[in-house]
């Protein structure tokens, strides 16, 4: 893989360099609640600019449906960007359209432009390879080089993260070659006990990596949303939560494989439930009910692992030589159901080896929940990309840069 460096030393003055970054930070309306993974891609944007490249940052932004949607705009991230730069920082109001032209025609040597969301567009993501194509035929036109820097979509195969590359020079930026290469010490040389915990709420895309993890890690500690279909799959009622129906087969072959392997699952003995989702915006008390887990009542949804679950969690991390966590245990945004995640942040502070945290939300929650970045190992950008990768999977925006 080459890196920015090499491309930083071959010269970059007047090259348009696409930079495909992950800017998918949590928003409260046009709100950042989190930029951490905006601060992530500061140094490679700052490396090209001083070095007098014209810099087009693109990335997704939640999960439009392949068209505009104001809610999914990449505005506020672009105005904070440009803050964190001290520079000013164009923002295109379309992908590759009259605007994104406009703008990247603009730039002057050193400038910044930020494009509108990649998946306003349903090129970007469609599973069809030529309609993909397509949509990366229309990117390659705004730029010269390609630098990847948007570590938690490097799972993705979709037209900036896997076709685009093809498309131009290519090269990793400083993001992508950390997280690669902290999470490659946990795949080359594992200290044990190796445990992982397991929450959010991404549990179709998620549940599927649980396979290669029993075969990998000494315990699986499974809370968030990711709890219920499991809980289900021994025969509980979960009542209105996440429940990932179709996938009830496979997780009850999990959890048999995981007894005949040696290998500790655990799951919440209770949680906290209430008869509806709460509202984030508001914040208004959610008077949840802490109920054991064979004990959900048929209207209700869980929404946080409960007292019991948060100290079985932590006595389960608590001589961990290794931890990787994705995933919060509860609705974290809201502070009745916080105390899960802050008791897993916190058991993980606590222990002895080395912590790695994953994701996006998993990310936000340890900094908005006040810990100190530094009590962890790492802290990476991607919480299903570094899952992946710790699976041993090819990650298609990993390979895109390998070729
Ligand atoms: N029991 C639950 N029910 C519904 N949503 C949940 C539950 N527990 C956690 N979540 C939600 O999961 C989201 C994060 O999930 P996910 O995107 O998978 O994590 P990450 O971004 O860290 O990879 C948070 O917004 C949180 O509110
Ligand atoms: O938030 C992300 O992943 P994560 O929640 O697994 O950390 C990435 O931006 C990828 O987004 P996606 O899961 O909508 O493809």
């Amino acid at each position: 893989m080459k890196t920015i460096d090499e491309l930083l030393s071959e010269g970059v003055a007047g090259k348009r360099v696409f930079v495909r970054a992950d800017l998918n930070v949590p928003l409260d309306g046009t709100t950042i609640t989190d930029d951490g993974r905006i601060r992530a891609v500061v140094p490679t944007v700052k490396a090209l600019a001083d070095a007098g490249a014209r810099v087009i940052v693109a990335s997704h932004l939640g999960r439009p449906k392949g068209a505009p949607d104001p809610a999914f705009s990449l505005a506020p991230a672009a105005a904070r960007l440009g803050e964190l730069l001290g520079a000013d920082v164009a923002f295109a109001e379309d992908t590759v359209g009259t605007s994104a032209e406009a703008v990247v025609s603009g730039l002057a040597d050193g400038g910044v432009a930020v494009i509108e969301n990649l998946r306003f567009n349903a090129g970007e993501t469609s599973k069809d390879d030529a309609e993909r194509a397509a949509f990366a035929d229309r990117l390659a036109g705004l730029a010269d080089v390609y630098v990847g820097d948007g570590f938690g979509a490097v799972h993705r195969k979709h037209a900036s993260v896997f076709d685009l590359p093809k498309r131009l020079p290519h090269y990793a930026g400083y993001l992508i070659a950390t997280e690669v290469g902290v999470l490659k010490k946990l795949t080359d040389d594992v200290q044990r006990p190796y445990v992982v915990a397991l929450g959010g709420a991404k549990v179709s895309d998620k549940l599927a990596v649980i396979d290669q993890l029993l075969g990998k890690a000494d315990r699986l500690l499974i809370g968030g949303g990711m709890a219920y279909t499991f809980l289900k799959a021994k025969g509980y009622e979960v009542g209105i939560s996440l429940l990932q129906e179709d996938q009830i087969p496979a997780v009850q072959e999990y959890i048999e494989r995981a007894e005949k392997n040696g290998v500790e699952l655990v799951l919440p003995v209770d949680v906290l439930v209430a008869p509806e989702f709460p509202d984030l915006k508001t914040k208004a008390p959610a008077n949840p009910t802490t109920v054991a887990a064979d004990a959900i009542p048929a209207d209700q949804e869980g929404l946080d692992i409960g007292p019991v679950t948060r100290k079985l969690y932590a006595s389960k991390l608590a001589d961990a030589a290794t931890v990787f966590w994705n995933g919060p245990m509860g609705v974290f945004e809201h502070p009745d159901y916080a105390e899960g995640t802050k008791a897993v942040a916190q058991a993980l502070v606590d222990a002895p080896g080395f912590t790695v945290v994953g994701g996006g939300d998993s990310a936000a929650a340890v900094r908005t929940l006040g810990f100190d970045e530094n009590a962890f190992g790492h802290i990476s950008t991607g919480g299903g990309a570094s899952l992946e990768y710790l699976e041993g999977k090819t990650l298609p925006g990993l390979a895109a840069l390998e070729d």
